[in-house]
């Protein structure tokens, strides 16, 4: 039976590295899939994987419509065995709706992959319809982590290196996480629950060690 497969995580978590490994096992097995991306930080029409790997993909605009543009690649001749959506947290609610469409009249494959949660912990409205609709969700197995080495299970957006919680829900950016990455002016740290809720970023964890408050305090002089 075709699925909806929504593969979900956190940012960094390796999930455009997965949709590129099924994309390259299927087709080199002679499938042909239809690749759809939005708003990936290598450009318009791109799927990238921080580990260097990027194809061109269909950039999914405002109000496209899956469904009629897969009817419209069969009926003009060409193949599709799969679909493919990255970035599918940008996605419109009705949009995840043509995509199990897609899967359940035209009965393909659909692989999506996205963030559940933006840096407010608030779920994206794609990704809530995805966790709605999708007949399997996937965690992916690659933990990122968070500065105090729990899984990181939260997105956290820093503006000028301090973690903010208000402000637009898609901001495109990367993340910024460790000590060499020089500050970008809006950048993102993946954060375990406990960290993300008391704002704890690794460069404010950082400060905190160096504070004199607490550097520890010889009582015997
Ligand atoms: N230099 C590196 N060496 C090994 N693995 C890396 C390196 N840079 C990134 N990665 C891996 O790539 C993952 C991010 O992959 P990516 O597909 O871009 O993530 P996502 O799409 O979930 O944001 C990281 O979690 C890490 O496992
Ligand atoms: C948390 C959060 C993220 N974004 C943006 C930042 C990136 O461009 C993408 C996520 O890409 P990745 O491949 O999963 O790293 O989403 C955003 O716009 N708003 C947010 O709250």
């Amino acid at each position: 039976m075709p699925e909806l497969v929504f593969f979900s995580g956190t940012m960094d978590c390796g999930k455009s590295t997965l949709a590129l490994q099924i994309e390259h096992n299927r087709s080199s097995r002679g499938l042909q899939g239809l690749i759809y991306s939005r708003n990936d930080r290598a450009g318009r029409g791109k799927l990238s994987s921080r580990l260097g790997l990027v194809t061109e993909a269909v950039e999914a605009a405002d109000g496209m419509d899956f469904y009629a543009h897969v009817v419209g690649q069969l009926s003009s001749g060409g193949r599709v065995d799969y679909v493919i959506a990255d970035e599918a947290q940008f996605l419109a609610p009705e949009q995840v709706d043509q995509l199990a469409r897609v899967v359940d009249d035209l009965e393909l494959d659909v692989f999506a992959f996205g963030i559940t949660t933006d840096f407010r912990s608030k779920l994206f409205p794609g990704s809530q319809r995805l966790v709605e609709l999708a007949d399997r969700i996937e965690v992916l197995q690659v933990e990122a982590l968070c500065w105090c080495g729990a899984r990181a299970t939260h997105n956290a957006r820093t503006v000028d290196g301090r973690m903010v919680v208000e402000g637009a829900q898609v901001v495109v950016g990367d993340v910024v996480g460790d000590v060499d990455s020089p500050p970008a002016e809006v950048g993102y740290e993946v954060l375990c629950r406990r960290h993300h809720r008391r704002r704890q970023t690794s460069a404010t964890a950082r400060a905190a060690a160096l504070s004199p408050d607490v550097l520890p305090v010889d009582s015997t002089k």
